[in-house]
């Protein structure tokens, strides 16, 4: 890192074969683990540029950053939603190279559609979805130039199927998978690989900004049997499952480390083996009837076996690795 503050690659005592990894919403969760485990990589691989919207939210990063601040870590500003952010940001790395760009910055949000306002709802699509798109138009004709690159994509296992009052949000997520995929095709004739990272419930702020959000609305507009499926039947079901199947930060960050290792990097990977029941319930009969029955069954007309499921789920003796790895 030179006196500007410009990220080199050749850092202090870096291989100077190091990748540099540009990763968004480090301020905390799944990109916060992921910019301290990369930064901490034993062989020194990478130079990581973790960045975050707001800069006051900066002391967990560095703190959990320790003596890889200021050497195979530096932070930056970087809000997802700004052009000129973004703009700011790449023309702090030196040459504007960046070799893995990690989409991770993402909001979450829950709540009959009724009660939830078009601005609202175009808030989350334009972070999850054109969030990511603004920081791939930015770092593309570099990539294309050299001929090498890695797009991850914190994606999630809502970008494959829908949950009930999570349509706006599993929209942002299917549309990043629609995107990467077609774009992953083209970007294969310029050595450029694409990542769908999909993780089911992780134990982060997210639910607690969800949860905060929900007790601070009112829903206007609901009617009062809908309103009672999302507050006394989704809402404590979504509250058990983070319990029961959660995954922490770290694993998902590691499950994301060996897709940025991978010489062969997969288009698309699950990280929780436990909810691949839930998934493949999509997958095995493709007409969606099954997953919507199911899931619709679970919820409304078994919820005894709902519960019983969940406890099977967070039983120690499942696998808990995706395979294959
Ligand atoms: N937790 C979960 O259950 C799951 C999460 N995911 C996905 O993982 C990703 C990370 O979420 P997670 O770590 O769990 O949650 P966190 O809430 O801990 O992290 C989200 C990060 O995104 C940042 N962010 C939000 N808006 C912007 C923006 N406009 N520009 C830059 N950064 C922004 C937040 O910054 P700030 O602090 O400023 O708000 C924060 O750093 C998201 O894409 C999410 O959709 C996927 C599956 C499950
Ligand atoms: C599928 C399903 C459920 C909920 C799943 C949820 C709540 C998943 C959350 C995933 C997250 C948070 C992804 C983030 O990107 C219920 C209600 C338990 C009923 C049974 C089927």
């Amino acid at each position: 890192v030179d006196g500007r503050g410009h990220v080199s690659r050749q850092g202090i005592n870096m291989a100077s074969s190091a990748r540099t990894v540009l990763v968004s919403g480090c301020s905390s969760g799944i990109g916060l683990e992921l910019a301290v485990q990369l930064a901490r990589d034993p062989k020194q691989r990478y130079q990581v540029v973790a960045t975050m919207r707001d800069l006051r939210k900066k002391g967990a990063l560095e703190e959990a950053a320790g003596e890889a601040l200021g050497k195979t870590l530096t932070v930056a500003q970087l809000d997802v939603c700004s052009d000129e952010s973004v703009a700011q940001c790449l023309s702090c790395i030196q040459g504007g190279e960046v070799d893995v760009l990690v989409n991770n910055a993402g909001l979450g949000l829950v709540g009959p559609v009724e009660g939830l306002s078009i601005a609202t709802m175009k808030s989350i699509l334009d972070t999850n979805f054109f969030g990511a798109v603004r920081l791939v138009k930015a770092v593309l004709p570099g990539m294309k130039r050299r001929r090498q690159g890695h797009i991850v994509v914190v994606s999630s296992v809502m970008g494959l199927q829908g949950v009930m009052f999570n349509d706006v949000y599993a929209a942002s997520k299917f549309a990043v998978e629609g995107f990467f995929e077609s774009l992953a095709i083209q970007l294969l004739q310029f050595n450029i690989h694409v990542s769908l990272v999909e993780p089911g419930p992780v134990i982060t702020d997210f639910e607690g900004k969800l949860l905060a959000q929900v007790s601070s609305q009112e829903f206007p507009g609901t009617d009062p049997d809908t309103l009672h499926y999302f507050r006394d039947i989704y809402l404590p079901a979504s509250r058990e499952l983070f319990r029961s199947v959660g995954q922490s930060p770290q694993d998902v960050a590691r499950a994301i480390v060996k897709v940025i290792n991978s010489s062969r990097p997969p288009l698309r990977r699950q990280t929780n083996a436990r909810y691949v029941p839930l998934t493949a319930l999509k997958v095995v009969a493709p007409s969606g009837h099954l997953y919507v029955r199911v899931t619709h069954g679970l919820l409304f007309r078994w919820p005894r076996l709902l519960n019983l499921g969940l406890r099977c789920l967070a039983c120690g003796c499942l696998p808990t690795r995706v395979r294959p790895q």
